[in-house]
């Protein structure tokens, strides 16, 4: 449904985004993530059809965006970090104009107002000016002229920014109950709403796709990421020692002491795609060695989106280090 290749964008000489390449399929909720300056925006503008790309190729229903902007117009509704609300309207004229501007055929046009409306939750408000609007009922109108014309494709930009944490509930509702029917592309920093919304996620980092998978598989991918948290009662060295010797066992390390002194909390991290959950119980049982408790730990979505972000700062401050070593010494 939509179809990212190989697309970039420079604003003079400086690259927002380079050779991006995605895809997002019928129904889905994909969610579009990175750090502020990432590209987010401008890969949503240029999908819209707001903003020309330098080059690569952005297709919404099979419709290349600049080649046929009315067509893709049609097939795609938009709700910008700022919503385009003319506050001197009633929510119904705004949205009845919106169904203009989209080229809804006049016969249509009411009862696209009224199902918008209604999905949004904003039959009581109907009549009311935009401008006396709480920002969580503005922010559903914001979403209503996105999809008064029942687009195929919806595009979303931070769209709980700003809101208080029940508007928030409500707008991730609404945005759920809206998947299936339509494709939507979320552009979001906040995490836990990819997780609650989406069925996968393409993260961005400075202008380059640097992952795209379910947010499950996401955590997994993770190296060493996944692995177990007990708390022991006996010889912890001991028991730390004979836990490395297990196979699949990467790391285990002392994480905290417990306030009962016999007691200490051990980390376990194990190789990908390996559960030494059964071996570890066993060999400490066989030790005489209390296990109180064992839980799994996973990496979450947040520490994903941190190694991915923040690696190839890592990776350019140590270059640019390197370099001002070179231009020192020469
Ligand atoms: N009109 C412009 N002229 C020059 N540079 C721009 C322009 N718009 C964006 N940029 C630059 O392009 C890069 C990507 O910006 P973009 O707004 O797409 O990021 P974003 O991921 O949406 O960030 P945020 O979450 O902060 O909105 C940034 O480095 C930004 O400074």
């Amino acid at each position: 449904m939509i179809s990212v290749e190989h697309l970039s964008k420079f604003y003079g000489s400086t690259p927002a985004i380079q050779d991006i390449t995605f895809s997002v399929e019928p129904g889905e909720i994909v969610g579009f993530l990175g750090p502020n300056g990432a590209g987010k925006t401008t890969t949503m503008r240029i999908l819209t059809g707001y903003l020309p790309a330098t080059s690569g190729s952005a297709k919404i229903a099979g419709y290349e965006v600049h080649e046929n902007s009315l067509a893709v117009r049609q097939r795609i509704g938009y709700l910008p970090e700022t919503p385009p609300l003319y506050p001197e309207m009633t929510v119904e004229a705004f949205l009845y104009f919106v169904t203009r501007l989209k080229g809804v055929p006049a016969g249509d046009r009411a009862s696209k107002v009224d199902a918008a409306l209604k999905r949004c939750n904003l039959q009581e408000k109907r009549r009311v000016l935009i401008r006396k609007l709480s920002k969580g009922f503005r922010q559903r109108v914001g979403i209503a002229q996105a999809i008064v014309h029942d687009p195929p494709a919806i595009i979303l930009d931070e769209p709980t920014v700003g809101l208080d944490p029940r508007q928030i509930i409500d707008v991730r509702n609404l945005i759920k109950s809206l998947a299936g029917m339509h494709t939507i592309i979320l552009s979001t920093h906040i995490l836990p709403e990819v997780r609650m919304t989406c069925n996968r996620v393409t993260i961005i980092n400075q202008g380059k796709v640097v992952a795209t998978n379910t947010p499950d598989n996401l955590e997994a991918s993770l190296a060493g990421g996944s692995g177990y948290e007990l708390e022991i009662e006996g010889n912890s060295t001991a028991a730390q020692q004979q836990i490395q010797r297990l196979p699949g066992v990467r790391v285990v390390e002392p994480v905290t002491t417990t306030e009962i002194p016999a007691r200490a909390v051990l980390r376990v991290v194990s190789e990908p795609g390996i559960e030494p959950g059964k071996e570890i119980i066993a060999a400490l049982v066989s030790m005489g060695i209390g296990v109180h408790e064992m839980r799994r730990t996973r990496a979450s979505l947040e520490d994903v989106f941190l190694r991915l972000t923040t690696q190839e700062k890592l990776e350019d401050n140590a270059n640019a280090t390197e370099k001002q070593k070179e231009e020192v010494t020469q």
